[in-house]
């Protein structure tokens, strides 16, 4: 028996060429009223859902579908002698097909100036109730809410006359998950909005959509299960849009620990290498190409970088490739590799190769490939804010010390805060010539991150003297300053905003330090 296909899209993509592949196949087409003239114009025999129910469209199209000649041709089951009789006795048509898409309601509200009246309007209801009746009763009838969908299924049809159970459910699946997005975007929408008609930064409900990218081996630690999910649309240039070119399947802390890297990466402008260990830089450095930057990173801490996961914001070359391929490297990401690059790393097989596009407007992007928010599980709810997406400018800069910073002082402290951005907190790092020459990391005591990142310095074997200092928040006290004039700094980047700042302005004076301060701290934790 011939099949029936009902087709109402919003988006006409591709649906000429479907509704012309089933009526090759003997497929009767039913269509609502704008989608039915496309395909009518085309000289396809269709008939419209208006005269298949004996309804006419009305009300501004918001009542089409909505009959029980289309809900129960949709819903009916065909192993149930009660349903198929119900559909004799009252004239109602098996619908065997279904391919809907919504009017456009995530569009429409993102565009600026939009009414409530235009939102409302962009409300589908007759389109998800069919995608919802076609996908329940997904053993009869097969549901396509995508145009992406439409070449896998006629190809089945093609083959056998009919699609397979596993396709049928796979459509109703990915049905129910459309009408989820479609549905949590009109509850963000609406929850959002204030009495005035502005839109709440963070809405009265929160409804979020991930997609799942891959099932992970296991989480944090190996009692731990784990998955990586991603948002609905990746942002250009973030971490979920890599392509892994070889290697073994990545774990959970090498994403946690490349998405540190990526980030901090393509904060720099000039050829830069960031080497992280347990989410924290242990090696940052900029250099005339990518060999060189990396030569200075992995000198910050040798120790530390054995296993590292190592960022580039440039193709990784021949050159730098053979620098790195000496040491053991868990995760190696860039833009792009070259041929001789790949040919290095062909023999380490386990090493694993992350190809991720930087997105459009250079290496430098701000507003880019960042997330917007942050989120962070604590028990039983979510803390969300704006990420810390703050960019410092030279002439934000205000020096506080007799003693100011020269151009190449305040290059290094320029280096040294963009680091400290992306260390966890307390963060002291010591930088010099483009390179971090000692970090101190993730410590209760600021003192302490003070005197860690100068210790560390020292088992590299690397001179502090002259060199430059970014402290991720404001120094509480002088002894934190103290400590790194004993190390041999001779300028200071901070936010400033201590009670105590009078204190630590004078012991810079004291100690011959340059200091500036930002106005803004980098808390990460
Ligand atoms: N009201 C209804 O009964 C109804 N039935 C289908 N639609 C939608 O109408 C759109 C297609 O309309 P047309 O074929 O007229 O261009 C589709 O996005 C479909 O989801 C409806 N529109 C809105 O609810």
């Amino acid at each position: 028996m011939a099949l029936t296909a009902l087709l109402s899209v919003s988006d006409k993509t591709g649906i000429l060429e479907f509704a012309k592949a089933l009526h090759a196949l003997g497929t009767k087409l039913l269509s609502t009223g704008g989608t039915a003239k496309l395909l009518a114009d085309a000289g396809l025999p269709v008939t419209e859902v208006a005269e298949h129910t004996g309804f006419p469209e009305m009300m501004d199209g918001r009542v089409k579908t909505l009959h029980p000649k289309i809900h129960g041709g949709l819903l009916a089951r065909g192993d149930t002698a009660e349903h198929v009789a119900a559909m004799e006795k009252h004239g109602i048509t098996r619908i065997d097909i279904l391919a809907v898409n919504l009017y456009p309601f995530e569009a429409t509200v993102a565009k600026p100036g939009c009414t409530l009246e235009d939102a409302i309007e962009n409300i589908d209801i007759g389109g998800p109730a069919m995608v919802r009746s076609a996908a329940k009763n997904w053993k009869d009838v097969t549901v396509l809410t995508d145009a992406a969908q439409y070449a896998a299924v006629l190809e089945e049809l093609k083959a056998h006359g009919k699609t397979s159970d596993k396709t049928r459910f796979a459509c109703s699946v990915a049905a129910f998950n459309r009408i989820a997005q479609y549905d949590a975007a009109i509850s963000n929408y609406l929850s959002a909005l204030q009495d005035d008609g502005a839109k709440a930064e963070y809405p009265a409900q929160m409804n979020s959509t991930f997609v799942k990218v891959q099932d992970l081996r296991y989480g944090e630690n190996s009692h731990q299960t784990a998955a990586l999910y991603r948002d609905l649309f990746p942002a250009p240039g973030s971490l979920v849009t890599a392509k892994q070119l070889q290697g073994k399947e990545l774990s959970y802390n090498n994403i946690a620990d490349a998405d540190a890297a990526w980030e901090c990466v393509k904060s720099f402008d000039t050829p830069a290498c960031v080497i992280v260990k347990h989410a924290n830089p242990c090696g940052v450095a900029v250099g005339v190409n990518p060999a060189e930057a990396y030569s200075k990173a992995f000198k910050t801490d040798p120790t530390s970088a054995f296993g590292g996961i190592i960022a580039f914001n440039r193709e990784l070359d021949g050159a730098a490739a053979q620098l790195v391929v000496k040491q053991f490297v868990e995760v190696l990401m860039a833009p792009s590799f070259s041929a001789e690059a790949l040919e290095v790393f062909k023999g380490k097989v386990n090493v694993r190769l992350l190809q991720i596009a930087l997105p459009a407007g250079g290496s430098r992007p701000w507003d880019q490939g960042r997330n917007a928010q942050d989120v962070k599980r604590v028990g039983s709810g979510l803390l969300v804010q704006t990420a810390d997406n703050h960019f410092l400018k030279r002439e934000d800069l205000k020096v506080v010390t007799t003693l100011k910073p020269t151009e190449q002082q305040l290059d290094d402290l320029m280096f040294a805060w963009t680091v400290a951005q992306y260390v966890k907190s307390n963060a002291i790092v010591f930088c010099g010539g483009g390179m971090t020459l000692g970090v101190g990391a993730g410590q209760m005591s600021r003192l302490d991150s003070a005197r860690i990142a100068s210790i560390k310095a020292g088992h590299a074997g690397l001179t502090l003297a002259g060199s430059a200092v970014a402290s991720d928040a404001f120094f509480p006290f002088r002894d934190g300053l103290d400590v790194l004039a004993d190390a041999g700094a001779t300028c200071v980047i901070q936010p400033g905003g201590s009670m105590r700042d009078d204190e630590v302005i004078a012991a810079a004076n004291e100690r011959g330090i340059a200091m500036v301060l930002t106005g803004v701290r980098h808390f990460r934790h």
